[in-house]
């Protein structure tokens, strides 16, 4: 957290005197990083003037030290409550109670605190004991208070939604932490964490999403479909490298004509040489053989008449070509006329689709290897006590359930073509969670941790400090604006592991795997987002609500629907009850319905027919 300290004093300004109220300060300022100090003289327009500049600068506490007392030139409180967005009476009396219990005099002091932007502004006394003395009585709470500045409380977001007003907070510096608390009494009691926008989560999952690798792969690895290529792959020779014909029948010259010719020899679709034909003859001909030399057409065999077989009856000697006006060329494949030598067959950043026409055209000029980037490898762990596992076929004690996570999510990530470590259940303890996560990254070399639960308010949802404190990670963002999903949390550990912490209701963790997830994966793994887009996503497709929906009052919110063609357009229809918790509303839904938050709308509910996008997560079936 960052601090400026302005003294207030006259002869130190003048130089008449040295400051000690810094020094005395500064022993005090463990956990906070002053990175502006100033002096200025007892005048209005100087201390206004240095405490704007520093609001500017987003430093989020300012003390003033000085001009707080009883004397004609003290006017720092006068300076500074005009600044004030917000009043902070609570912390000026929590100062002034603290001094009393030292001195009455305490009585003669003036303080002033309160909010300017994001920027807690406090005055302090100007001597360096009252000043320490002042501080030490707020400090403990400044941590807590300074986060709510950075953070779009529930209660602040209904004011500003409401009036149609769109507040930008600046997030400099760091986040404030999620300690690991030892006793529940301590735990946070609104999140730390800003709900940033789902647009500003693609951009720092964007900004912290490792550079694609490049590796080699054989084209008959599975893992290649889906993958992007690495290189432009040119031909390297002509596809056909010979005059293929098209057709069954007989090679001709076709300025012979139609007639009675010999057929003097054979080119079958196999390695071939045979001897040139001159004007005269004709020779038998398969569907991809070589034309010998000197023929340039080929007639169909239907085109033709047996004329004379040899003595034993087993060959044709003579066969009458019937086809009139033959052009040269006719039913050959030139060289070259398939893929061209030195042509493009793959692209940089083009995707090897399931459909195999890429391995196919790699086959084909002969390329057994090829250059893609590298698809990263999905832990995927689910965390909570009350968590077991499906197919240990235990049953239930009182509060259990069984861990529906996993099994969602392994199958969403293989089907997306990845790579699954499955981690198993951790429990709600530091312990438990770090053991799993180190052997995940240091021996299973996972590139990417998905977990679910255990990353919002409860005593037990320990995911945000044990990755911030035991695993000195950095988390990105702690919540955003949706629903479901509030809790998400999207962190790096190390230089290359990305941790995303997706909340433990089974709809929110399976909404949030596409919205942000796979996004992620896609980037990491060589593709490149739309036009004007952060990350690579799903296919976005405009459909038609099929019936009125109630919008949340404040979250944007991703609903399960399923998506078919109708007529001209597509349509979506809700899968049915959208809580949180009901894995069910997956069930038949190819696609998840972005629809904006009320208080952004302006309606409750948003009607029938009315067009909006929606992110499809499967194919629409018929
Ligand atoms: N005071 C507040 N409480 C909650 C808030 C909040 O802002 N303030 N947010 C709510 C929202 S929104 C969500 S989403 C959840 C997120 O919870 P956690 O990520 O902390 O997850 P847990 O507490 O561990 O579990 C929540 C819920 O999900 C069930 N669960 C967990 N794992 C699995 C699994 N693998 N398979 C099936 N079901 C699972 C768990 O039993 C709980 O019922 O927090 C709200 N609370
Ligand atoms: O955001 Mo939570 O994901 O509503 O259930
Ligand atoms: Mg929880």
């Amino acid at each position: 957290m960052t601090v400026g300290i302005l003294v207030v004093s006259e002869s130190v300004s003048r130089g008449l005197s040295t400051d000690k109220v810094v020094d005395a300060l500064k022993q005090h300022l463990d956990g906070f990083e002053l990175i502006a100090q100033k002096v200025v003289p007892d005048k209005k327009e100087d201390i206004q003037a240095a405490v704007l500049d520093w609001v500017r600068q987003d430093i989020r506490l300012i003390l003033t030290a000085g001009g707080t007392g009883f004397t004609k030139t003290d006017i720092t409180p006068e300076a500074i409550e005009p600044l004030l967005d917000k009043k902070a009476p609570g912390l000026v009396h929590a100062m002034l109670s603290y001094s009393l219990q030292i001195t009455p005099f305490a009585m003669l002091a003036r303080p002033v605190a309160g909010v300017r932007g994001e920027t807690l502004i406090v005055t302090l006394p100007g001597s360096p004991k009252g000043a320490t003395e002042n501080f030490q009585a707020i400090k403990g709470v400044l941590g807590h208070a300074l986060s709510q500045l950075g953070v779009e409380s529930s209660r602040s977001l209904h004011k500003e939604s409401g009036s149609g007003h769109h507040h930008h907070h600046h997030h400099h510096g760091h986040l404030a932490k999620h300690e690991l608390v030892d006793s529940v009494v301590a735990r946070h009691r609104v999140s730390p964490y800003p709900a940033i926008s789902v647009d500003e989560a693609y951009s720092k999952i964007s900004e912290n999403t490792p550079t694609p690798e490049v590796i080699e792969l054989s084209i008959s690895d599975p893992r290649l479909v889906g993958s992007v290529v690495a290189e432009n792959v040119t031909a390297q020779m002509d596809v056909p490298n010979f005059r293929a014909s098209i057709v069954d029948g007989y090679a001709v010259i076709s300025s012979d004509g139609p007639g009675v010719y010999p057929v003097v020899s054979v080119s079958h679709a196999s390695k071939n040489d045979q001897k040139e034909l001159v004007a005269g003859q004709i020779a038998r001909i398969t569907t991809g053989a070589p034309l010998p030399q000197g023929a340039d057409a080929v007639v169909m065999v239907e085109e033709t008449r047996l004329a004379e077989t040899t003595e034993d009856g087993t060959e044709e000697k003579l066969v009458e070509i019937l086809a009139k006006n033959v052009k040269a060329g006719e039913n050959i494949r030139a060289i070259g006329s398939d893929t061209k030598k030195d042509s493009l067959v793959l692209a940089k950043g083009s995707r090897i689709s399931s459909g195999g026409g890429e391995i196919g055209a790699l086959a084909s000029v002969g390329v057994n290897k090829i250059k893609v980037y590298r698809k990263p490898v999905i832990g995927l762990l689910s965390t909570g006590n009350e968590l077991q596992d499906v197919q240990t076929e235990k049953s239930l004690h009182y509060g259990e359930i069984y861990d529906s996570n996993r099994p969602t999510l392994v199958s969403m990530v293989h089907n997306c073509g990845y790579e699954v470590v499955d981690l198993g259940i951790a429990s709600d303890s530091k312990d438990s969670l770090v053991k799993i996560i180190k052997d995940a990254v240091d021996v299973k070399k996972i590139d990417c941790l998905v977990t679910t639960g255990g990353v919002s308010m409860g005593e037990l949802d320990l995911l945000k400090p044990t990755i911030e404190n035991e695993l000195h990670g950095t988390i990105h963002f702690g919540r955003v604006r949706m629903k479901p999903g509030k809790p998400t949390t999207f962190a790096t550990i190390g230089k290359s592991t990305v941790v995303f912490a997706l909340p433990g209701n089974p709809a929110s963790s399976s909404v949030c795997y596409h919205l942000f997830v796979l996004p992620c994966l896609l980037k990491w793994q060589g593709l490149e987002p739309a036009v004007g887009q952060k990350l690579p996503t799903e296919p976005v497709v405009k459909v038609k609500l099929a019936e009125d929906l109630k919008l949340d009052p404040q979250r944007p919110e991703y609903q399960r629907v399923s998506i078919r063609q109708s007529d001209m357009a597509l349509v979506a229809t809700s899968t049915g009850f959208q809580r949180s918790s009901n894995i069910g509303s997956f069930k038949r839904a190819n696609g998840l319905v972005c629809l904006p938050a009320a208080s952004d709308y302006g309606k409750t509910v948003i009607k029938t027919g009315t067009v909006v996008d929606a992110i499809l997560i499967d194919q629409i079936y018929m």
